[in-house]
C-alpha cells in the first residue's frame, strides 16, 4: 500500500462542484455503512449467564478450619446454627483498593474463607447425581458466555464442546453473608492476562435478598439466586459466570445465610487440532449475522473507503495487563477477546480484513524521556510495551504519518486513567499489584476498493476446505498489520 493511498483514505475532496456531490454521497453511504455496523454491536447480550444444577449428596459437604478444630456442614440442610459457626469462623472479607487489601464494612460485610482453610468435594467440573449425565459447568459457561467466539469456531464442531476454546477454573474464596451482609459494586481484581471471567456458586442455603446486579455499558441485570434455589426441588446448587470487567454488587441479604463460592475463569492456551468444519450459519447469533452482513456490505460498496482506511473498534470489554517491569512481553490479547469483542475480530478476520489491537490513549502520550514522569505515565510506556504495540489516538500515526481511523464504535474511558481501573475508583475482591485493565481498541485495515475481494466471490470461489486454509493461514497472518502496510 503506498503513501498516498493510505494518508488520506477517508478525507473529502471538495476541489470541484462534481467531486463535492459525489463526496457527500460516498459521506453519507459511508456513514450509513458505520451506522449499520454499529447497530448490529448495540443489541448486547447479557454479560452473565445462570443457572440451577441438581448435585449430589455429598458435593454438599464442607470441611473448614475452626479455632483449631475442623468444622463440618451439610448444606443439603444445614442448621442456622451451624451457620452461624461458620460465619464465625471466617475473617472479614476484604476487597483490593489499589495495591492494597482493605477492610471497609460500608463497602463489604461479609465473611471470607481462603482455600487454604475450607475443603469440599464438590467440583464444578464434575457434578454427579444418580441417574444423571456428569455435568461440567465450564461448559455451560462456554455457550452462556463466549459466545461471541461462534464464528471463530466455525473450526470446530458445535456439537463437541471439548474442542472449543478451553478454559479452567481455579477456585478463588468461600464466602459468607449474614443478615444485612453485601458487596457494593465493583470490578474483580485481574490477576492473569488469560483471566476473562468470575465464577460464583450459591450453595443452597434457604435466605432471601443477596441479589447479583450487573452493569455494563449503561444497561443493567439483576439475578436472584435465592429465589432460584428456593424453586429447587431437589439439593441444588445455583450458579452465575461473568466477564470480570464487569460491574457487579451483591445486594444486603435480608434473612438467612448467603453463602458462595467463587472462582476465576481463565482460558487456556488454544489447542491447536484441526477439527472439520460444518456449516454453522444457522446457528451463529443474530448479532453476528447482522454485522456480518453490514461489513460485506461496507465492504462491497466502492464508495465506502475508496481507497482503504482503518476501521476503528472501541472493544465492549476491559482486559488484564501487565503492571510491572519484568513482565514477558508479546502479551497479544487477540485470543482473550470477550462477548462482542470477540465477534468483531472473527467476522472482521473473516471479511479476510487485517487486524490489530492497540492500547487507546488520548492525545497526550508519554515518553520514557519525560523528565518527571508519574507512575501512570510509567505504566501506560510498560503497557505499550507489553502489548508489544502502539498506542492509537484519534488517528494512527507511524513515523510522521497520520492515519486516519474511522470509528465504528468508540471507547468511552481513556487509558489516561488506566490506574484508576487498578482500585483507585474501582474496588475488586482482594489487590493484584501485577495485573490492571486496559481500555483497547480494535483496528481493521481494508483495503482499496478495487482490491477488495468480497465475501460473496470468496464464498463462490472457494470450496470449504480451501476457505478453511485460507482461515487457518489468515489466523497466523491477521494479529498483525504487515510493516508494508505502513
Ligand atoms: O458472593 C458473591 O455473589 C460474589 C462475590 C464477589 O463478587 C467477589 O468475591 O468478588
Ligand atoms: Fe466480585
Amino acid at each position: 500500500m503506498s503513501d498516498s493511498e493510505m494518508t488520506d483514505a477517508d478525507e473529502l475532496s471538495v476541489s470541484s462542484g462534481d467531486t463535492e456531490v459525489a463526496a457527500v454521497v460516498s459521506e453519507k453511504a459511508k456513514e450509513q455503512h458505520l451506522n449499520d455496523m454499529k447497530g448490529a454491536l448495540l443489541d448486547e447480550r447479557p454479560p452473565y449467564c445462570s443457572g440451577t444444577i441438581a448435585v449430589g449428596p455429598k458435593d454438599l459437604i464442607l470441611f473448614y478450619e475452626n479455632g483449631g478444630h475442623v468444622g463440618r456442614i451439610d448444606f443439603a440442610n444445614p442448621s442456622n446454627s451451624e451457620l452461624e459457626k461458620l460465619m464465625k469462623a471466617c475473617d472479614p472479607a476484604t476487597f483490593g483498593h489499589g495495591d492494597e487489601n482493605v477492610y471497609d464494612e460500608s463497602v463489604r460485610k461479609a465473611g471470607k474463607l481462603d482455600t487454604d482453610k475450607f475443603a469440599s468435594k464438590f467440583n464444578p467440573f464434575d457434578i454427579r447425581v444418580e441417574g444423571s449425565e456428569v455435568v461440567n459447568i465450564l461448559d455451560a459457561v462456554k455457550f452462556g458466555l463466549l459466545w461471541g467466539d461462534e464464528i471463530r469456531s466455525e473450526l470446530r464442531n458445535d456439537d463437541d464442546l471439548s474442542l472449543a476454546k478451553q478454559i479452567k477454573a481455579e477456585l478463588y474464596k468461600l464466602n459468607v453473608y449474614g443478615k444485612d451482609g453485601f458487596f457494593k459494586s465493583h470490578k474483580d481484581t485481574p490477576r492473569a492476562t488469560n483471566m476473562f471471567g468470575s465464577l460464583v456458586i450459591v450453595l443452597p442455603t434457604p435466605h432471601t435478598g443477596g441479589e447479583l446486579v450487573f452493569r455494563h455499558k449503561s444497561k443493567e441485570w439483576t439475578f436472584d439466586p435465592a429465589s432460584a434455589i428456593s424453586k429447587a426441588t431437589v439439593p441444588s446448587i445455583v450458579y452465575a459466570a461473568f466477564f470480570s470487567d464487569v460491574e457487579h454488587e451483591v445486594l444486603p441479604v435480608k434473612e438467612g445465610y448467603r453463602v458462595t463460592l467463587t472462582y476465576n475463569l481463565y482460558y487456556k492456551k488454544p489447542i491447536q487440532e484441526r477439527i472439520p468444519r460444518i456449516p454453522t450459519e444457522a446457528t451463529l447469533p443474530s448479532n453476528a449475522e447482522l454485522f456480518r452482513t453490514a461489513l460485506e456490505k461496507s465492504l462491497e460498496d466502492k464508495e465506502f473507503l475508496p481507497k482503504g482506511g482503518l476501521l476503528g473498534f472501541g472493544l465492549q470489554h476491559l482486559y488484564p495487563v501487565f503492571k510491572s517491569t519484568w513482565a514477558s512481553r508479546g502479551n497479544l490479547v487477540h485470543p482473550h477477546l470477550k462477548g462482542f469483542d470477540a465477534l468483531v475480530l472473527s467476522v472482521c478476520r473473516e471479511a479476510g480484513l487485517k487486524t490489530r489491537i492497540y492500547f487507546f490513549v488520548e492525545d497526550a502520550i508519554v515518553s520514557e524521556n519525560v523528565p518527571d514522569h508519574t507512575l501512570e505515565d510509567y505504566f501506560v510506556d510498560e503497557i505499550l510495551n507489553n502489548f508489544d504495540g502502539k498506542p492509537v489516538t484519534e488517528k494512527y500515526a507511524r513515523g510522521h504519518r497520520v492515519h486516519p481511523i474511522t470509528w465504528v464504535t468508540k471507547n468511552t474511558a481513556l487509558n489516561h486513567h488506566l490506574i484508576d481501573y487498578a482500585g483507585e475508583d474501582t474496588l475488586g475482591n482482594e489487590a493484584n499489584i501485577e495485573h490492571a485493565y486496559a481500555e483497547l481498541v480494535l483496528i481493521a485495515n481494508v483495503g482499496p476498493a478495487k482490491e477488495r475481494k468480497t465475501y460473496t466471490d470468496e464464498k463462490a470461489s472457494s470450496s470449504d476446505d480451501e476457505r478453511l486454509e485460507k482461515k487457518e493461514k489468515q489466523e497466523q497472518d491477521s494479529d498483525e498489520f504487515s510493516a508494508s502496510d505502513y
